[in-house]
This record gives structure tokens, sequence and C-alpha cells, in this order.
């Protein structure tokens, strides 16, 4: 990519979101700061062919977390095993697909952005190495691969200095969406022109995942049946279930080295403060999937007796913005095991004390590796069955066979 593009530090990365688009950094004014905005609505583009193509070039950036460097840096960073906290790296890369979405949309004519750039989706992370280094510096690399009308698919990598020289540890995809100044409707972002053919197969390869993300919802196990090999599947497991002794469906009897699903639950609340707000007021996402992570690990590491490496992160969607305030309900469940691999979802939700509702925010998707083989996660009923074979196909996705 074109050198003398933007090189930032990892700490400048919020500090730089917060100019684009003007936000408060105190709690108390940001209500003055969102009524500002509001007055950025006129600068919206009313089509995508009124805004200019930009290239890929256009949202390159480089961020360094100096790990090795600048030793201060390290605590937050840091676990109690001397590794680096995954949830942090989350965060990180959360902020830099902000910012890369916002490179890519950057007008010189305009002080402040009109758009409310939000995640939308983590389509996935792929880990390249399972250890990553506490005190060797780190570099996130990242631009714009492809984009719709309002969506823009951002890919980023991140590297490690070991021995000399940077070795890549991780790639991630994230689905952005620009929406206007109050975050309440869709906006226009510049299209995108590849150019070369290297930057058209990243293109293609963008085209492509849109349209898996399409089929995918549709033969969501919330809309359609499962298939007849996921049926004999679910079949069998219940058939190992049942008691020789008796002649019932309904005697069920746990097979040896084996956990029922119902006991592979862990759950934990967030009061969500205005601390942790993103630049729009709402809940920052990278915080959010810090704390789905770090449930999801504790989990994973309770069930197999062993502190588990991640392997792979995929699709993690965004459905509704938490707002400040809310009680965040987080709850992750094993949903299907294989071998060393433990395949967790954490489902999280919103509680209204006053109404009683609930509404659902986010579903997080994890697989993590044990050093040793795990006992196997059996479903008991027809939903935890239907997790299961959900469990399943993100497992077979992320997981090379
Ligand atoms: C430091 C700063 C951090 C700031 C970042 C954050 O923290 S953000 C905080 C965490 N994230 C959030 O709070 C977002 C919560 N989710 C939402 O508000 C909403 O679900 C959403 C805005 C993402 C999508 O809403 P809708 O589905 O109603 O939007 P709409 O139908 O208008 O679609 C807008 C565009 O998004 C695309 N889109 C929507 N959902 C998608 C998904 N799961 N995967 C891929 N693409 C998706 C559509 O194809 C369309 O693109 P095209 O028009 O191109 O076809």
């Amino acid at each position: 990519m074109a050198e003398g593009n933007p090189l930032f530090h990892v700490s400048n990365v919020r500090n730089r979101l917060r100019e684009i688009v003007g936000a408060s950094t105190n709690w108390s004014d940001h209500q003055e700061a969102m009524a500002e905005r509001v007055t950025l609505l006129s600068k919206l583009a009313k089509s995508q062919n009124d805004l200019p193509a930009k290239r890929m070039e256009d949202s390159y950036l480089e961020v360094h977390l100096p790990l090795g460097s600048e030793p201060q840096l390290r605590e937050k960073y840091l676990t109690f095993h001397n590794t680096v906290r995954f949830g942090r790296i989350l965060e990180d890369l959360d902020s830099l697909a902000v910012l890369i979405s916002y490179s890519h949309t950057y007008n010189p004519a305009v002080k402040r952005s009109p758009l409310s750039i939000v995640t939308a989706l983590v389509d996935k992370i792929d880990m390249r190495q399972h250890i990553v280094y506490p005190d060797c510096d780190i570099k996130f690399t990242g631009h714009v691969t492809w984009v719709g009308k309002t969506s823009i698919e951002a890919k980023m990598h991140m590297s490690q200095y070991c021995d000399g020289a940077y070795a890549p540890v991780l790639d991630a995809t994230f689905v952005m969406v620009a929406r206007d100044p109050e975050n309440k409707r869709a906006a226009f972002v510049n299209p995108l022109k590849p150019v070369g053919p290297e930057e058209e197969k990243l293109f293609q390869e963008g085209e492509a995942n849109k349209s898996r993300r399409v089929e995918l919802s549709t033969a969501s196990l919330l809309k359609v049946a499962p298939t007849d090999e996921e049926r004999k599947i679910v079949h069998n497991l219940f058939l190992n279930t049942l008691d020789p002794k008796t002649v019932s469906f309904r005697s069920r009897v746990l097979p040896p080295n084996s956990v029922w699903m119902e006991d592979a639950k862990l759950k934990g609340l967030e009061i969500c403060h205005p601390q942790e707000r993103n630049i729009f007021n709402r809940i920052f996402g990278g915080f959010l999937m810090r704390k789905a992570y770090e449930l999801g690990w504790a989990n994973a590491c309770s069930y197999g007796g062993y502190r588990p490496s991640l392997v792979a992160v995929d699709d993690i969607l965004f459905q509704k913005p938490v707002e400040i305030g809310s009680l965040l309900l987080l709850s992750s469940q094993v949903c299907y095991t294989q071998g060393k691999h433990i395949q967790v979802r954490v489902h999280s939700e919103v509680f209204d004390p006053l109404t009683q509702q609930h509404n659902t925010t986010n579903v997080f998707h994890f697989t993590f590796m044990s050093d040793r083989d795990v006992p196997n996660v059996i479903p008991k009923t027809y939903g935890e069955s239907m997790l299961y074979l959900d469990g399943k196909r993100h497992f077979n996705q992320t997981v090379d066979h």
C-alpha cells in the first residue's frame, strides 16, 4: 500500500475519532455535543453518486501498540499468565475499523464528519499464532476492501515484532455501517475503486462475503429446519442418551465422558456506565466484545479444565445499540465440542427492569482449543439441539479439517 499514509500510536486512535465527529470528552456535555451533530444533517450526500470514488490506499492505516518499547502500556494488556489480553485487542481492532471507515469517507471540505459509523458485524478473526507476547511491539494495519451503499468492509492484520521481524498474529474482517449524525438512518458512503489485480481480488472477495452472509442468514436455524444430515446427527445424539433399561423416550441418561448442555453455561451482568460509551454515546462495541470474550473464555476454561487458547472468532453480530445505563445480561453456552475444541456462543441482551422487557443486542461466537480432549457436550431439548447444530456450523466454518 501507499507509503506516507498515517501512522498512529494506539492511544491516539480514539482521540482522532473524537475529533472527527466532535464528540464530548465529558459525559455532562454529551447532549450539547449531540445537538451540534444534528446540524450536520445537511452535509449528508443525497445519493452515493454524489460522492467521489476512493481507492483502497486512501483508507490504509498503520497503528502501533508498542508493548515492548513502552512498558507503561503493558499493564492494561497483561493477563495474570503473562500473555496479552485478547479482549483488549478486540477493542483496538474495533476502534481501528471505525477510523479506517472514516478515512475512506473523509471529506476535506467539512470539519466534522456527518456520518456516525458503527460496527455491524465482526465477520471473522483468524488466529495465525496462538501466543501473543506482552513484551514485544505490535502493529496493526488495515484498509477498506469492499463497500456497498451504506456499508463498508474493512480488513485488518495484526503482527508482532519477534526475532528482528514482524510476524503475523491475526487477520480480521469487520463490516461497518454508516448512519446519519443522530445514528437513526443509514447514510451513503463513498464508492470504492479497486486498482490492479490484487485490489480487484480483495473487492471480489468482499462481494462473495456479502453473498455468503445473505445465504447463511437465509439458512439460519431460527428460520428453516435443519438439513437431512443435521437431523440425523440430532437423532443419533438423542438415541445415545436413551436409557437402554426402559422402553421410554423420556428417561435420558448422560453418556460417559459427556456434559449436558444445560450444565455448560456461565452468565454475567454489566451495568453500562458512561465511561464505556463510544463517540455516539452508546456502549462501545469493543467493550461489549471484550466482556463477551472474557465470559466465553472463562466458560471454556471451566468446561475443559485448562486455560484454552483462542482459535477463531466469527460472526459477531451487533443487532441493536446498547444504551448507556442499560443492564446488560451476558449468557455464554458451550454449544459444540470436537476433540480439543470448544465452541462457545455468548448471547447478550438488555433488560429493562421497569418494563421487564428483554432485547437481544449481540450474539458472539468463539472457538477455543484446550490442551487435551474435552468432554462431549450433549443437548437435551430441541432448542439446545439447534444451538448444537448452529455451533457445529460455526465450528466447521472457522476450523480447517
Ligand atoms: C471508538 C468508536 C467506536 C464506534 C463503533 C462502535 O462502538 S459501534 C457500537 C456497536 N455497534 C452498534 O451499536 C450497532 C448496533 N446495530 C445497529 O444499530 C443496526 O443493527 C445496524 C445499524 C448495524 C444495521 O441496522 P439495519 O439492518 O436496520 O440497517 P439497514 O437495513 O439500513 O442496512 C444498512 C446497511 O447495513 C448492512 N448490514 C446490516 N446488518 C448487517 C450485517 N449483519 N452484516 C453485514 N451487513 C449488514 C446492510 O446490508 C446495509 O448495507 P448496504 O446499504 O451497503 O447494502
